[in-house]
């Protein structure tokens, strides 16, 4: 149909044309036709996914002068400008999105300071110790393979491709992670405590990654409409299984306990029983009441303002 065919039709045709368009498996592109709330979670996600990737970096940033040999810092260096990297790649894409609405990249960065933008509650936490570096990179460059697979096949085509390449290389992300934790797992009974203790340290983290089962818990849940969408296929709570299915084994293997004394697997249910995270503190800490939220938005906000200069620059070339 021609594009001035398109135009003359009403908004429900247009819906009908869109959803039929979802359900043959088509990728919409940025200057296709969408309805406004798929344009609104498409923003919300990918904002929120590439802001995290950014702010992702962080923690384990902080290990960079500190890893225990120069071929650890030179994986760990690299991870952290990866992460980096799919942070930018992801606002490049939120960046269409948020044309036709007259808001900027720039706008984002603001709405990351003032706390309207929020990042994922893990990279609010501390990462004292070595243990948590390989933590960061084992089980929580896991969780984010869990869900951003899941979304491979999402029907916005410029978030598919741009997860392609993410996915790839947090698997690499996730192997220099676990050659961290076999490295401790295999070491001295100090280090052995270290790992424990860093495994305690992000279970609940782990846990809240996934986000809230319903919306019981947080008043809002997207999930259904990206699930209606096709970005995305499975819930917050199958994805959670299936972290556990992936890595209570893994973590058992290696020695460590769980931190839940509770947990197991219900044969007839099939599925894991674990002690609920505490929701509460999840809500507190995505809106910036983390133990180390204040911190790193400051840090990446000293990064934005010294880098206005090569914004200018750009802008003005
Ligand atoms: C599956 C989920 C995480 C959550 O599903 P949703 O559909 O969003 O769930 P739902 O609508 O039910 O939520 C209700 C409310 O709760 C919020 N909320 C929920 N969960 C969280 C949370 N965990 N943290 C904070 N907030 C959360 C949610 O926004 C909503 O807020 P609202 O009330 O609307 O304001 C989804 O965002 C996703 O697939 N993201 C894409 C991948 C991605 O972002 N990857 C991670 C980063 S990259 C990485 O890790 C790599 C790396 C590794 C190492 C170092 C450096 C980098």
């Amino acid at each position: 149909m021609s594009l001035a065919g398109f135009n003359q039709l009403t908004e429900q045709e247009k819906m009908d044309r869109f959803m039929e368009r979802i359900e043959k498996g088509d990728k919409i592109e940025a200057d296709d036709w969408m309805p406004d709330d798929y344009r609104m979670v498409l923003i919300k996600l990918i904002s929120m996914h590439g802001i995290s990737e950014i702010m992702g970096a962080l923690p384990e940033k902080e290990w960079v002068p500190k890893a225990p040999s120069l071929q650890k810092k030179l994986g760990i260096m690299a991870k952290v400008q990866d992460e980096m990297g799919h942070g930018q790649l992801l606002l490049r894409v939120v960046e269409d999105l948020l044309e036709p609405l007259g808001k900027s990249r720039e706008d984002l960065m603001e709405d990351l300071f003032t706390g309207e933008l929020k990042f994922h509650n893990v990279f609010h936490m501390p990462s004292p110790t070595w243990g948590d570096a390989g933590m960061i990179a084992w089980l929580v460059d896991g969780a984010a393979i869990m869900t951003q697979t899941n979304m491979l096949q999402a029907s916005y085509g410029p978030y598919a491709r741009a997860l392609h390449r993410i996915c790839a290389e947090e698997v690499f992300h996730a192997q220099h992670g676990e050659s961290i934790i076999m490295a401790l797992a295999e070491g001295t009974g100090m280090q052995k405590k270290m790992l424990q203790e860093s495994l305690n340290r992000w279970w609940e983290s782990l846990l809240m990654f996934f986000g809230p089962a319903t919306a019981k818990t947080t008043g809002t849940s997207k999930q259904d409409l990206t699930i209606k969408y096709r970005i995305r296929t499975k819930t917050n709570e199958q994805l959670r299984q299936d972290f556990f299915t992936k890595y209570v084994p893994r973590v058992l293997a290696i020695g460590l306990q769980l931190p839940d004394e509770t947990m197991y697997f219900d044969q007839e249910k099939g599925e894991w029983i674990y002690r609920q995270p505490d929701w509460a503190e999840f809500k507190n800490i995505i809106a910036n009441n983390g133990p180390m939220s204040k911190s790193r938005l400051r840090l990446r906000k000293i990064a934005y303002e010294n880098n206005q200069w090569v914004r200018e620059a750009l802008a003005n070339p």
